[in-house]
């Protein structure tokens, strides 16, 4: 007779998730300059996390260093557990990004501009074709895809962007300040197109922010002001942290200036 086990198997725990973006004490000079100074933060899978700061406090500066533009040459940065100068092209595969300036070429059509960056990726052509247009797809666009990117709105343009970062399926994907110069209509739809990526497809999202009203409660927050982390943790964490009454108030006292919204 076969005996029934009662306990389970050693290994039946699920195992720690390696968090999508895992970055210490990195920091990175212009002459003598710290435009990041020791910066420690965490992007756990499947989160959505702000990266809150003022003008100037280190957020483009950190994105370059993450996506490999400047060579991170203290601390660590680890795209889904690999080091991105060790493991470059195996931390830049699951990596997907939206810069602050727009990239697409306004003469081509949506659909081109997604073949180019599906390439760019090695992904071949008819491969390439079916994922842009699922992408575009989830990103309610698939009607728009032979047309020029240059008849598009601002805020579609965005949501090319953010279909095309997804192209070659990333586990982590950073956008900076994406909502600058959108209407309140387009902020809201670009919003939801990504924090559906993170609740349906378990995606960590890294998103730049000086704009407070983006960041809803259950969502991370990273304080970043003059290159430091100035506070790091849920929403209502980093409210408690300074005993402040709401977010706005209390990026007020980390960092000290007027944060009314739009900071
Ligand atoms: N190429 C550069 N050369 C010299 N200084 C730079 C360079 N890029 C950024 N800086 C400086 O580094 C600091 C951080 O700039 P960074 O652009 O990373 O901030 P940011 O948070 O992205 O600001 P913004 O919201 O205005 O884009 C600033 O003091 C900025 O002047």
């Amino acid at each position: 007779m076969t005996a029934v086990p009662t306990t389970p198997p050693l290994d039946a725990s699920p195992p720690a998730r390696v968090p999508a973006l895992a970055v210490s004490g990195v920091t990175h000079r212009f002459g003598d300059r710290k435009a990041l100074d020791d910066v420690t933060l965490r992007v756990p899978a499947g989160s959505f996390t702000a990266l809150l700061g003022p003008n100037g406090a280190g957020k483009t500066t950190l994105f370059s260093l993450v996506t490999r533009l400047y060579d991170n040459r203290s601390g660590s940065i680890e795209v889904l557990g690999r080091d991105v100068r060790l493991q470059a092209a195996a931390a830049l595969s699951q990596l997907g990004v939206v810069f602050q300036a727009r990239t697409l070429d306004l003469e081509l059509s949506v659909l081109q501009n997604l073949l180019y960056h599906a390439t760019l990726h090695g992904i071949g052509f008819a491969k390439g074709r079916q994922r842009a247009m699922e992408v575009l797809a989830r990103a309610g666009l698939a009607d728009r895809a032979r047309d020029k990117v240059r008849t598009l709105s601002g805020g579609q343009m965005r949501r090319v962007e953010i279909a095309r970062a997804l192209i070659h399926r990333p586990r982590l994907l950073l956008l900076d300040e994406p909502t600058v110069g959108l209407d309140i209509a387009s902020r809201a739809a670009l919003l939801e197109q990504v924090r559906s990526l993170v609740s349906d497809d378990g995606i960590g999202v890294l998103w730049a922010t000086h704009i407070i009203e983006e960041i809803m409660p259950g969502d991370r927050v990273v304080v970043l002001h003059r290159g430091k982390v100035r506070a790091e943790g849920t929403f209502d964490e980093v409210s408690a942290m300074v005993e402040a009454s709401s977010l706005s108030a209390a990026f007020l006292a980390l960092v000290g200036e007027q944060a009314g919204g739009a900071i």
